[in-house]
C-alpha cells in the first residue's frame, strides 16, 4: 500500500539533487556533534507538505511519496547530519544536559524567496544528547506539530512548518500517551534551529571566541541588511527583541498558548517552533496553562511576553562581552511597546479594523479591545466562537441599528448571568455601533473583508485534534486528518 523508495539516483531525487548550502556546517565542530540516523523498521509518509515544496521551488507533481521517504524517512546518500549544541533554561532553571537529543540538522537551502531554510529532523534516532532516552518522536507528537505549525502559518504567525511526517513501525513509552504508542520521524522545515541556549551554551563553557563566530554567523545569514552597519550586532539585538514581541502578539491575538518557552526553545530569528504540549484556548483566559507539568503557570497564555521577554535578558549574558550591556537594556525596554502595538493591530482587525490616522484611532481601539476582552471574560463565550461569530453575522445594517449586533448569538448565558451579561453585551454593541459610525459607509466592505481574513472559521482545540488522532489510533484511519489540514487551509480567506 506505501509506496517503497526505489532506486532513483542522487540527482533524480529531487531533493538531493537541491542545492545544499553549508553554513552551520561550515562554522565548525565546535557547534554539532556529527550523528547517524536510526533505522527503522517501516516508513509509512503520513504527510507532505507540497506548499512548502513550492517554497523549494519544487513541482510537488514532479516530487514522489517514494522521494520523501529515502529522503526524510531513511536519510539516504547524505552527509554530514549534526546534532547541534546548546543548553536553556527551562522553567527558570539552566540545564547544561540539552543539545539536539532526537533530532539533527540534515541541511540547509535557499528558498526561492532567497531566505536560507533548514530541514532539521525530530524523532531520527539516538544522538549524544539523548540522555537515556530513546531519540524518538511519538506519531502523536509529529500529528499534534504539523496540525499547529499549518494551523498557525494560516493565520499569519511566523512559524516554521513540518515538511514531512513519516510513521516508522516502532513502539514506544510515554508517561504523558497511552503507550505502548506509535512512532514517526518529522522534518521541520525553519529559518533555523539556532536557538538562545546556543549561545548559552558557550558562555557556559567560557568561548567567547565562538560566541562572536556565531553572532557573525547570524547577522550574516538571517540579518544580511545589518552586514557592514555600525553596531550591527546590538541591532540584530534589538531587532530580535521586536521580532519575538512581534511574535508573542502574534501567539496572544490567535488565542494560542505555546506552552514551553525555554531558552532551547526560542529561535534567533524569532521564528516560532517545537509545538509540543502546546494549546489553542478554548475560552479567554490569561492564566490558561497549556503543559499539565507547568504546576506554577510559568507559560500562562498571558505569561508569554514576560516569559519571552526574560528569555530575551538571559540572552543578553552571552552577548555582554559583544553588545554594550547598557544598550541591550535600553532595546529591551522597547519589548511592551512592540508587543502592545502589534496586539493592538492583530485584535482590531479581528474585530474588522485598521488603526490609522483616517479609520480608528489608537484610543478608541484600545477601548473597543478592552470592553471585548472583558465582554470574552464575563460571558465566558468562544474566544474563537466570538470572532467567527463575528465574521459570520457581520452585517451593513449593524452600522444602522445597534440592536441588531449579534443578535443572533451569545442569548444563551447562563440565566444567572444573564442580567450581567445582557448589560454588558449592551455596551459592547452600543460601542461597536459608534466605531461603525465613525467610519465611511463605503469602509463596510473593508471591515467584513478583514473579519475573513482574520478570524478563522476552523480552530485546532484539544477536541478538534482528539477527533482526528481517534480514527487514525483506532482504525488507522486517516481521513479525518486530512480533512482537518484541509479545513486549515481554508479557515481564513488569504489576503490578496
Ligand atoms: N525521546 C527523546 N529522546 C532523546 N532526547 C529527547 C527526547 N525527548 C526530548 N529530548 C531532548 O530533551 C530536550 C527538550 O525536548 P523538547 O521536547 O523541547 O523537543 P525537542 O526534542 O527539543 O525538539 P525541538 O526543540 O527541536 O522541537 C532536547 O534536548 C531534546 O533533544
Ligand atoms: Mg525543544
Amino acid at each position: 500500500m506505501f509506496p517503497q523508495p526505489t532506486d532513483r539516483l542522487n540527482d533524480l531525487n529531487p531533493f538531493l539533487a537541491l542545492n545544499f548550502e553549508p553554513a552551520f556546517e561550515q562554522l565548525g565542530d565546535d557547534y554539532y556533534d556529527t550523528v547517524a540516523a536510526a533505522e527503522f523498521p517501516r516508513h509509512m509518509l503520513r504527510f507532505r507538505n507540497d506548499e512548502v515544496l513550492q517554497t523549494l521551488g519544487l513541482d510537488a507533481q514532479t516530487v514522489t511519496d517514494a522521494d520523501f521517504i529515502a529522503v526524510f524517512g531513511q536519510f539516504q546518500n547524505r552527509q554530514p547530519l549534526l546534532a547541534m549544541r546548546y543548553h536553556g533554561y527551562q522553567f527558570g532553571e539552566y540545564n547544561p544536559f540539552l543539545g539536539d537529543g532526537r533530532g539533527f540538522l540534515y541541511g540547509q537551502v535557499r528558498g526561492i524567496d532567497g531566505e536560507l531554510y533548514d530541514f532539521g529532523t525530530k524523532g531520527s534516532g539516538r544522538t549524544p544528547y539523548s540522555r537515556g532516552a530513546d531519540g524518538r518522536l511519538t506519531l502523536k507528537g509529529g500529528v499534534r506539530e504539523v496540525l499547529a505549525a499549518e494551523m498557525l502559518y494560516r493565520l499569519g504567525v511566523r512559524t516554521s512548518r513540518c515538511l514531512s511526517l513519516v510513521e516508522t513501525g516502532e513502539s514506544l513509552w510515554r508517561g504523558d500517551e497511552p503507550s505502548p504508542t506509535r512512532s514517526s520521524v518529522m522534518v521541520r522545515f525553519s529559518r533555523s534551529h539556532i536557538r538562545f541556549g546556543t549561545f548559552e551554551r558557550l558562555h557556559y563553557i567560557s568561548r567567547k571566541d565562538l560566541i562572536q563566530k556565531l553572532l557573525d554567523h547570524v547577522v550574516t545569514y538571517y540579518y544580511p541588511h545589518l552586514l557592514n552597519q555600525q553596531d550591527a550586532y546590538l541591532q540584530f539585538y534589538r531587532e530580535l527583541v521586536q521580532r519575538t514581541a512581534d511574535l508573542t502578539a502574534q501567539w496572544m491575538s490567535v488565542g494560542f498558548c505555546h506552552a514551553v518557552l525555554n531558552t532551547d526553545n526560542m529561535s534567533i530569528t524569532g521564528e516560532s517552533f517545537d509545538y509540543g504540549p502546546y494549546a489553542f484556548m478554548e475560552q479567554y483566559d490569561p492564566k490558561f496553562t497549556a503543559a499539565y507539568f507547568d504546576y506554577s503557570g510559568r507559560y500562562a497564555y498571558a505569561n508569554q511576553p514576560i516569559a519571552c521577554l526574560w528569555n530575551l535578558q538571559k540572552l543578553q549574558v552571552p552577548l555582554k562581552g559583544l553588545i554594550d550591556p547598557f544598550e541591550m537594556e535600553a532595546a529591551l525596554a522597547e519589548f511592551d511597546r512592540q508587543f502592545q502595538t502589534t496586539y493592538r493591530e492583530r485584535m482590531l482587525r479581528k474585530l474588522g479594523f485598521e488603526i490609522s490616522f483616517d479609520q480608528v484611532s489608537i484610543d478608541v481601539g484600545d477601548e473597543l479591545l478592552r470592553r471585548t476582552l472583558q465582554l470574552l471574560w464575563e460571558t465566558k463565550v468562544g474566544y474563537h466562537d466570538f470572532f467567527m461569530a463575528l465574521r459570520q453575522q457581520f452585517d451593513h445594517t449593524w452600522r444602522e441599528d445597534a440592536t441588531l449586533i449579534f443578535n443572533q448569538a451569545m442569548n444563551e448565558a447562563p440565566p444567572e448571568k444573564t442580567d450581567a451579561v445582557n448589560h454588558l453585551l449592551n455596551h459592547w454593541r452600543e460601542f461597536y455601533h459608534q466605531v461603525l459610525n465613525s467610519l465611511p459607509v463605503e469602509e463596510m466592505e473593508a471591515i467584513e473583508r478583514r473579519l475573513r481574513q482574520h478570524n478563522p472559521i476552523t480552530v485546532i482545540l484539544r477536541p478538534e485534534i482528539e477527533a482526528v488522532w481517534e480514527p487514525i489510533t483506532q482504525e488507522d484511519n486517516w481521513q479525518p486528518f486530512y480533512e482537518l489540514l484541509e479545513r486549515i487551509w481554508r479557515s481564513v480567506e488569504i489576503q490578496a
